[in-house]
């Protein structure tokens, strides 16, 4: 099914699929939100803050632990990276924090009340976790239905295509859009309700540079300009590195790092790989190596330094009086570092949790 069966009805607490089934881009509401009430789009002073806390949050499929005590806490004002590898649980946390997926164990709470017992939902939590349309329905129309539906005025909908930069497109047909139209689409249905918070399951996916680059500008400022608090997924950290203000790094379902991306790089040591090229490759691998460094030749003149900096190579190249044609950084440390956290637990999700199998993967 590719858009909403029974239009927002299928948002949750007033959903009618299965507990399972796949939700889209919402500011979700309850039926007894449905009385309208007037929003001022821009102004913070009536949105509170609100953190997100995680808490020993658990859930298996079958002999899949997709999450095991996962911890951690979403601050507002900032933008948290929710980082891991494929199959690393990713979404199956954030369909658990929505109320979406009941947890085995845990909670995960908005200033201490649980999504399905949050009085306001669509003021609180807006989400984009798949974004699907009817094909045939104009941006703007998509909008002014679920507005409907959520008892917040029509006129909303113009409000937030002008936020994410589609106004003029709102009259045609949503399926005609690009997939960054639909996406920036998406994350106008879940600001309709002007919420405190906002959960976005991978909103980089298919973007191309410019879209990326204008969604990073975007979320900063939903949290840096206007407070709210933007937890958003991801298995790319150079995507990541350059939006979020702190990462939530996950493996096989459990928490592998949390913190700041400047703590994050400290502990990474700014030492990545460097590519170097040069007439006399095989004399500089050989001074590089001598160094203690680890260096492969790549052929054509080409030589890969690991666990090193341009700097540690240009200065051991110039003592040494060998020329070089050029010299970069081929991988930060972090990304290196986030490849050693998370290596091997691409794919699939942590076995049950039997001593003998603990740390393995499927
Ligand atoms: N409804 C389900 N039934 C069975 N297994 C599931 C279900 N949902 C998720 N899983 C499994 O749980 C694990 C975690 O999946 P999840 O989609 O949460 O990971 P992810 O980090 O979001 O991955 P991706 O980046 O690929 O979207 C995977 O092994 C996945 O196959």
């Amino acid at each position: 099914m590719l858009w909403a069966p029974g239009e927002p009805t299928t948002a949750p607490g007033v959903r009618r699929g299965t507990p399972g089934s796949r939700c889209r881009a919402v500011g979700w509401l309850r039926p007894d939100d449905e009385e309208e009430t007037a929003i001022h789009p821009g102004s913070s002073t009536h949105r509170d803050p609100v953190r997100i806390e995680v808490r020993g949050l658990t859930k298996s499929f079958g002999a899949v632990r997709a999450v095991d005590d996962l911890t951690f806490t979403v601050e507002p004002g900032s933008v948290t990276g929710f980082l891991g590898p494929n199959g690393a649980g990713k979404t199956t946390t954030l369909r658990m924090v929505l109320g979406l997926e009941r947890p085995d164990a845990g909670t995960a709470t908005f200033d201490g009340v649980t999504y399905p017992a949050l009085p306001a939902p669509v003021r609180t939590v807006g989400a984009v976790l798949e974004t699907a349309f009817h094909p045939a329905r104009s941006g703007r129309n998509h909008l002014r239905v679920y507005c409907r539906a959520a008892g917040l005025p029509t006129a909303r909908a113009d409000e937030v295509l002008a936020q994410v930069g589609l106004t003029d497109a709102g009259g045609r047909r949503a399926g005609g859009y690009s997939l960054g139209m639909r996406q920036r689409l998406a994350l106008a249905t879940a600001l309709l309700g002007d919420p405190a918070v906002l959960v976005l399951d991978e909103p980089a996916n298919g973007l191309d540079p410019e879209g990326i680059q204008w969604l990073r500008g975007f979320l900063r400022h939903l949290a840096h300009d206007e407070g709210r608090t933007v937890l958003v997924s991801s298995h790319l950290l150079a995507e990541m590195e350059q939006t979020a203000d702190r990462v939530v790094i996950v493996g096989a379902g459990r928490l592998v790092r949390e913190g700041s991306i400047a703590e994050l790089r400290s502990g990474a040591q700014g030492a990545g790989s460097v590519v170097v090229r040069s007439p006399e490759a095989d004399r500089l691998a050989q001074i590089l190596g001598s160094a203690g460094f680890t260096v492969t030749p790549d052929g054509d003149g080409l030589v890969t330094v690991a666990a090193a900096t341009p700097a540690d190579v240009g200065a051991r190249a110039f003592q040494a009086g060998v020329e070089l044609h050029e010299l970069r950084a081929e991988t930060s440390g972090l990304e290196d570092l986030y490849f050693r956290l998370t290596s091997g637990q691409e794919q699939f999700a942590a076995p049950h949790p039997d001593p003998t199998t603990q740390g393995a993967t499927r």
